[in-house]
């Protein structure tokens, strides 16, 4: 699933991450199937791309995420950051083309939970301080100083001695957002994983946040991996930055493309749930014809055969019980979907009803 800009800043490929629970004397009596977590993804990231990823609780995101920058390794497949194999590096050390020091350095993350990087115990100046030490040790303390007092400037919190000197609970929500959000600037990173970085603040403050961090991109030239479980937010940056969306479903990216494509014609039946559940993107739905089969998310130890969605889709045939669809092509190429209704000429077209 390319890009459409030139090289990738990050490129995800065929990628699987699993996870063995099965550990301990508990796990003797458990199911020992490792959790399947992300399943044979392939996603390009391009220079001051946004790809938004969506989908349920427990599909992946969040493990694709972490495995896009470097910080999970996955089971099968290669993660290259400006074409260099990030694991292989890691493991080159000094040899490697690019160190994994600089991929680390260049793959920023910032939470749900802004606490987690910000120290409680110290300064906000102090937990910005540190990362700017560590990667330019020879910087001298009033630059970089001058520097954090530039970024809160330039983010609205002013004067910027006044929240630079507080402890994180002296912060607001969306104050302790946005200073993590400098944190991870300061570094002029390439890219942003941004993992559920505003589901935690209050409706009123999330357009505010996402416009942050598109008027951010505009001065840093970063990309950002922005995971969301709320389609309206991904309409939104999607939308005003001309980024994608990659919709996920048990551990695969089912559906890609831009909001034209994934909001305004989606077509596969778990993007068409999704956005029936988003009443705000969605004025003529018919409240009475629920799109997905209410029956339980199969469990990612267990992948159902087939196409993993059958069992909830109200559309599947007899074919999606046996064959994995892969990616289709659809419209103008940059729609890719995982749902032989894609294509016009499969088999599934005559493969009888599953569900009747
Ligand atoms: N470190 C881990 N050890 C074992 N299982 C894990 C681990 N991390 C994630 N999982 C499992 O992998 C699957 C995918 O989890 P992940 O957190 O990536 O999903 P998600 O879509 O980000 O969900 P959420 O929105 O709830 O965070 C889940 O079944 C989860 O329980």
């Amino acid at each position: 699933m390319s890009s459409t800009g030139s090289d990738p800043v990050v490129s995800v490929e065929d990628v699987t991450v699993e996870f063995d629970n099965s550990g301990g004397m508990l796990g003797f009596f458990d199911n020992t199937n490792p959790v399947r977590a992300v399943n044979d993804v392939s996603l390009d990231i391009g220079e001051r791309e946004i790809v938004t990823l969506i989908g349920e609780s427990g599909c992946g995101k969040s493990t694709l995420g972490k495995t896009a920058i470097g910080v999970q390794k996955p089971t099968s497949g290669a993660v290259r950051y400006r074409g260099q194999d990030i694991w292989e590096a890691k493991s080159s050390g000094k040899n490697a083309s690019v160190p994994f020091s600089e991929i680390r350095h260049a793959l920023q993350i910032i939470h749900q939970d802004p606490g987690s990087a910000l120290n409680p115990n110290q300064r906000v100046i102090t937990s910005l301080s540190l990362p700017l030490k560590k990667w330019n040790p020879d910087m001298s303390r009033e630059r970089r100083e001058e520097r954090i007092h530039a970024m809160f400037e330039r983010v609205g919190m002013t004067p910027p001695g006044d929240f630079l000197n507080r402890y994180p609970h002296q912060l607001s929500g969306g104050e302790k957002q946005r200073a993590v959000l400098v944190r991870a600037m300061l570094l002029n990173p390439d890219l942003i994983l941004a993992d559920e970085a505003i589901s935690a603040l209050d409706v009123s403050l999330r357009v505010e946040m996402m416009d942050l961090m598109l008027e951010l991109q505009d001065i840093f030239d970063t990309s950002y991996l922005f995971i969301s479980h709320d389609l309206s937010n991904a309409r939104y940056i999607a939308e005003k930055s001309g980024g994608r969306i990659a919709v996920m479903y048990l551990g695969e990216i089912v559906e890609i493309g831009g909001v034209d494509e994934i909001i305004e014609n989606p077509q596969h039946p778990y993007t068409k749930a999704l956005r029936w559940a988003t009443p705000n993107l969605f004025d003529d739905r018919d409240e009475e014809e629920f799109p997905i089969r209410e029956i339980d998310v199969p469990d990612p130890r267990n992948l159902p055969s087939g196409c993993n969605f059958h069992p909830r889709c109200p559309e599947a045939r007899e074919v999606c019980q046996r064959e994995h669809p892969g990616e289709i092509t659809t419209g103008a190429g940059e729609h890719l979907c995982r749902c032989f209704r894609a294509d016009d000429t499969h088999e599934y077209w005559n493969s009888p009803d599953l569900h009747d």
